[in-house]
């Protein structure tokens, strides 16, 4: 279906996000990541849009024609398209943080088994590794770093309403989990953002290694 644009944004600019975003998606998918159709990524285009994946596109083929343009609650904007069934929990991010432009969710073997293991904690405590720093505002790895781990529920408002308590508590967040589910994390660019993933999709392999070894 074929995505209008408002008149403020150039065709030019709405192109450059979907490359980007597709670029990215296919790369993530290449490390076996995106599973089965799993998996959304986005982009703020401006203050009140951002470049989407819609739903149940397979994210390691994706081109210009697989993301849409959403406004920031998540309403399909200039096209018929539906959105990432996830829209509402990366137009939470971009409201929250004027600064943030990218925000990815992915489906990796380790976010998952991590995700189911940690849950009963509600959190992953990172500390003492040296790629924490890989993490905007982390400089040693004497900090700790929390990644919480939220319940599954198919009712996006529900997990809007868990990551706002989140925040709201005033607990830094720079990433999530879902349980059973994956992660979500964000950048101001899709460098940070890609950054970001590789050293939690990292971290949390780390973790399981030393669970794994008993250590
Ligand atoms: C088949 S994966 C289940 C949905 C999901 O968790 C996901 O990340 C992909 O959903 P989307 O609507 O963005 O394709
Ligand atoms: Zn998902």
């Amino acid at each position: 279906m074929s995505q209008i644009l408002p008149a403020s944004i150039p065709a030019t600019l709405f192109h450059e996000r979907a490359d980007a975003i597709a670029e990215a998606a296919r790369e993530l998918a290449q490390h076996g990541w995106t599973p089965a159709t799993s998996s959304n990524f986005s982009m703020r285009v401006d203050a009140d849009h951002a470049a989407i994946t819609i739903s149940g596109r397979d994210k390691g083929k994706l081109g210009r024609d697989d993301i849409m343009l959403v406004d920031m609650h998540g309403k399909a904007v200039g096209t018929e398209s539906r959105p990432s069934a996830e829209t509402e929990l990366h137009t939470q991010v971009y409201r929250h943080w004027p600064d943030i432009n990218v925000v990815l969710h992915t489906h990796s073997r380790t976010q998952s088994v991590a995700s189911r293991l940690f849950a009963k904690d509600g959190v992953v405590k990172l500390e003492g590794w040296e790629l924490q720093k890989a993490i905007r505002g982390h400089t040693t790895h004497e900090s700790a770093l929390d990644i919480p781990v939220f319940p599954n529920t198919q009712h996006m408002p529900e997990l809007v309403a868990q990551v706002d308590a989140w925040i709201e508590s005033g607990k830094p967040l720079h990433a999530y989990l879902i349980n059973g589910h994956g992660i979500y994390t964000w950048g101001h660019d899709m460098a940070e953002a890609r950054r970001h993933l590789e050293a939690l999709e990292f971290l949390l392999g780390c973790e399981l290694d030393l669970r794994r070894l008993n250590a």
